[in-house]
């Protein structure tokens, strides 16, 4: 199948996809508590936050080293059960959806994947179909041109057929990419999907997700450590701070020196150039 073809299944629709429900909540959360350990070990990483995500918002998860990106990116997904509060994902409490039904609605992408065995790159990002496809059937023509044209996205398509045990960190890191690109939740959670990438593929799966959002109005949320790289995308922005506060809305609200600032206790400042916005520590 050329590539043209296969561009043509995937932008014309005929391949039955779970479609985003209008502008509703994706995901909302409600007086969401996220704690780590126990007893007096324990610590609160998160307090009472609450949230909308909509089709079409792109937010980034914003905070210093160990300040709970990570656990609540876990909790959002349904990975770990929160400490108080709820989750809700398109209307309905996390705990109601069946497993097969969360799998089309939302995708995670944690931040370290380990491969067990020797398997090919195709075969792995063909996994992001398989929420969508019923007990007894194999992938067909149309998952495998869905899997092809994710590659083609990330620029791997040349690795197909290549273990994926034997990819670099950032080649491994764009097959994570692909294969929430297969399995196309109306909702996905990335954790720092572009830690291990170089800036030029930085800068280009960040448009790529981007356009996710904008065209197909998928939601993102999404952990970043580059200020200026989420200033560049976002529309929303989370801000953890280490006392638990959270502090979320539009992202012109939310990306402040102050906010910042405080947030990752250093100064950090913006400047304008090339009419963007770069965020440097003072
Ligand atoms: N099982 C656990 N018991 C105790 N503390 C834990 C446990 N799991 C995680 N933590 C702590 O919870 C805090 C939040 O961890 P998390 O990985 O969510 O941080 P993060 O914001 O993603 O950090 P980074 O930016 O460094 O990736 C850290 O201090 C971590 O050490």
């Amino acid at each position: 199948m050329s590539l043209a073809q296969r561009l043509r299944y995937w932008l014309a629709g005929s391949v039955p996809r779970p479609q985003a429900p209008s502008l509703s909540p994706l995901l909302e959360t409600r007086d969401l508590q996220v704690r780590v350990g126990q007893g007096e070990a324990g610590r609160v990483l998160v307090r009472d936050l609450s949230l909308s995500v909509r089709p079409g918002e792109f937010w980034c998860v914003l905070g210093p080293n160990g300040v709970g990106k990570t656990q609540l990116l876990n909790t959002l997904a349904g990975a770990r059960p929160p400490a108080a509060g709820e989750v809700r994902i398109a209307g309905v409490a996390l705990a109601d959806w069946s497993l097969a039904e969360l799998a089309c609605l939302r995708g995670y992408a944690p931040q370290t994947v380990h491969d067990a065995f020797a398997t090919p790159v195709l075969d792995v990002v063909l996994q992001g179909r398989h929420p969508h496809l019923s007990r007894w059937h194999w992938e067909g023509v149309t998952d495998d041109a869905l899997a092809h044209v994710a590659l083609e996205r990330v620029g791997l398509a040349h690795l197909a057929q290549r273990d994926v045990c034997t990819l670099s960190g950032g080649e491994r890191a764009r097959v994570a990419l692909a294969t929430l690109l297969t399995q196309d939740p109306p909702l996905a959670l990335l954790d720092e999907p572009l830690a291990h990438l170089d800036l030029a593929q930085q800068a280009r799966m960040l448009i790529l997700l981007a356009t996710e959002c904008r065209v197909r109005r998928r939601a993102l949320l999404m952990s970043v450590h580059d200020l200026s790289l989420a200033q560049r995308v976002a529309t929303h922005a989370l801000l953890l701070h280490p006392d638990g506060l959270t502090l979320a809305g539009p992202v012109a609200a939310v990306m402040t020196e102050e906010a910042l600032s405080t947030a990752f206790g250093h100064p950090l400042r913006h400047h304008s150039a090339d009419g963007r916005v770069w965020w440097l520590p003072a």
